[in-house]
């Protein structure tokens, strides 16, 4: 499994058409979603449709994620039950709230896992995080289980959770982007934006993209095929930041062949933090394969 997770593509668990066709958009990772974009009277459906989906295609090369309905739903326990079967890589746990969420999940898949004999903690998981309860809570759901591969953002239900709106500077979602992003880096996992929702307005997609990945972010949720090609552009290191990346890594090199762990580089000093980021740059490049 990799773990570049630029975009990842919801796609509604209810729309045979769609799950047919997901892979072949190029996402990082899709996200089968059982939960808000499926209807009540479709959710046993939707999960039948999904289970089969992952059992019959090949997405090998693609990283799957299932957002299961809550356990405080009617439907949690039973999507668990039907999607740990279909041996996903990651379910997403939405609208977490606190550690136990996350402990009663990793509780519930060990005991499938080991039912249906598959390896304990083969299973990821991914928590969303959509209310202020959430993020006051994000430090301790992001350490609740070491099966988290990552937190993310839920924006629409959690600007509702504090009775406003989305805006185009998205002032109102800075604390908690911050706040997950924080929890997300000191519990060494991944951290990831919630989804821009207006499909059409490819320049506020993209201002958003640029706010998030210099806060920190490892990526986002998307809804729409179309999103992927701008997020990913914005997220995948240039030719001219690769370039200056092997050349910090080169004169490094060379200075501690002479000794020195400090050089300077075009005027500008290199020491360890700015190897460090040179590295990530190259990490980046490889996973998303840029050759230049
Ligand atoms: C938005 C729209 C209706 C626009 O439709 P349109 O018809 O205008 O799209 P077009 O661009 O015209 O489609 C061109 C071609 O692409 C195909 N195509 C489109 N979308 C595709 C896709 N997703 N997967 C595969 N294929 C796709 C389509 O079938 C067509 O194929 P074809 O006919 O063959 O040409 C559509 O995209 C869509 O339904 N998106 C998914 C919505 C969704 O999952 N919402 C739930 C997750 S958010 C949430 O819950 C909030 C959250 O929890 C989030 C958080 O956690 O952050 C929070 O609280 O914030
Ligand atoms: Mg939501």
């Amino acid at each position: 499994m990799h773990s570049l997770r630029r975009t990842m593509l919801y796609v509604p668990g209810n729309n045979p058409g769609m799950i047919l066709n997901v892979h072949i958009y190029g996402a990082d990772s899709i996200m089968f979603d059982l939960e808000d974009s499926v209807s009540l009277n479709e959710k046993d459906s939707a999960r039948f449709l999904v289970y089969n989906a992952l059992k019959t295609f090949d997405y090998r090369n693609t990283e799957t994620v299932v957002r299961v309905n809550g356990l405080n739903t009617p439907f949690g326990k039973e999507d668990l039950e039907a999607i740990v079967r279909a041996k996903p890589d990651i379910i997403r746990l939405p609208k977490t709230e606190k550690a136990e969420d996350v402990q009663e999940v990793d509780y519930l898949v060990t005991e499938i896992e080991n039912k249906i004999g598959l390896e304990s903690g083969s299973i990821k998981l991914m928590a969303a995080i959509e209310s202020a309860l959430g993020v006051i809570n994000a430090s301790q759901i992001a350490t609740a289980s070491a099966r988290l591969l990552g937190i993310a953002l839920g924006a629409e239900d959690f600007v509702t959770d504090l009775k406003t709106t989305r805006s185009m500077d998205g002032i109102e979602l800075l604390t908690a982007r911050s706040q997950i992003l924080f929890a997300a880096r000191a519990a060494g996992i991944n951290a990831l934006d919630t989804v821009f929702s207006d499909v059409n307005d490819e320049e506020g997609l993209i201002n958003e993209v640029k706010l998030i990945k210099q806060l920190g972010f490892d990526g986002k949720s998307i809804i729409n095929p179309r999103q992927i090609e701008p997020v990913h552009k914005i997220f995948t290191p240039t030719t001219e930041e690769i370039e200056k990346a092997t050349r910090v890594l080169g004169a490094i090199k060379e200075a501690e062949e002479k000794g020195s762990g400090v050089i300077s580089l075009d005027g500008k000093m290199v020491d360890k933090p700015i190897v460090d980021r040179a590295r990530r740059t190259i990490d980046l490049a490889n996973a998303a394969r840029v050759y230049i």
